[in-house]
């Protein structure tokens, strides 16, 4: 039996998924194609045609009657198609569309089994709205995939989510404020840090320009209900953008 990998990679610029992969394996006992594994990262017109070209083998098969391995090919599909509807369903509920982070959805069932100590960090992009109205709304949503994997590089185990608009959640379990304020910070300036490049309509020339988060923070101790851990991260995090913006503020 031979297996034969064919592996294709395209780097989608200026688009949200920075790659793609397709991975095709052909399996060939003695000289006859007896089935087609494929795999990919996202669904794109490669998918489609790679699909089409099963069908198109599939049909050339029952031509020149080869009838087993037409079947054998089928069931091959099906079964790769379940899979396939199986893992984007899933990614459809639980990863965020454009930011390719945790969805609201995942933060939802996070909060069904919470430890008895967590601490809840809100994180929301500075001026972001003078930010879509200069640079347009694309530019905005670039700059949203860009925070949130950003964010995501948080280290002491330290997982975010996408809680809705230009605003984020992390989570931190069975950890003090001590153990993570410095892993904030250097998210933080990580953001603050990032080369931003945008159209000057004026000058007709790229620029660079900083784009900067506040954060608010609150550790499960201060209430027994989740949600009131949620208003004050959220009532610190406000306090952040009352203080002058790109700061974090814990609740006290
Ligand atoms: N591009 C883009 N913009 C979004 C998205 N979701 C929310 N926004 C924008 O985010 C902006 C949020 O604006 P505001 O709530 O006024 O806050 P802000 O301008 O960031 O000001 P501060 O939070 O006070 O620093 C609005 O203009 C929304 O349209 C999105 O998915 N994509």
């Amino acid at each position: 039996m031979d297996i034969i990998f064919f592996l294709n990679e395209a780097v989608l610029e200026g688009q949200h998924y920075t790659w793609s992969s397709v991975l095709l394996i052909l399996i060939i006992v003695g000289c006859l194609l007896s089935g087609i594994i494929h795999w990919w990262q996202s669904a794109n017109a490669l998918c489609t045609s790679i699909f089409i070209t099963q069908v198109a083998l599939l049909i050339v098969f029952y031509i020149v009657n080869v009838k087993e391995q037409a079947s054998l090919l089928m069931s091959g599909t099906l079964l790769i198609w379940v899979l396939y509807l199986l893992i984007e369903s899933h990614k459809m509920a639980y990863i965020d569309d454009l930011t390719q982070i945790n969805s609201r959805r995942a933060l939802n069932e996070k909060l069904l089994a919470l430890p008895k100590n967590y601490i809840v960090v809100m994180a929301d992009i500075d001026h972001f709205k003078k930010f879509n109205d200069t640079y347009g709304h694309d530019m905005g949503d670039s700059v949203l995939y860009r925070v949130a994997q950003e964010l995501a590089k948080v280290e002491q185990g330290g997982k975010v989510f996408r809680y809705g608009g230009e605003e984020f959640t992390i989570l931190f379990f069975n950890k003090q404020w001590s153990d993570i304020e410095d892993s904030l910070e250097h998210l933080r300036e990580s953001v603050q840090n990032m080369k931003v490049s945008v159209f000057d309509v004026k000058k007709g020339t790229q620029k660079n320009v900083q784009v900067t988060v506040s954060m608010g923070a609150c550790e499960s101790q201060s209430s027994t209900d989740s949600e009131q851990i949620f208003k004050f991260a959220d009532d610190a995090l406000y306090k952040a953008k009352r203080n002058g913006r790109n700061r974090i503020e814990l609740k006290k």
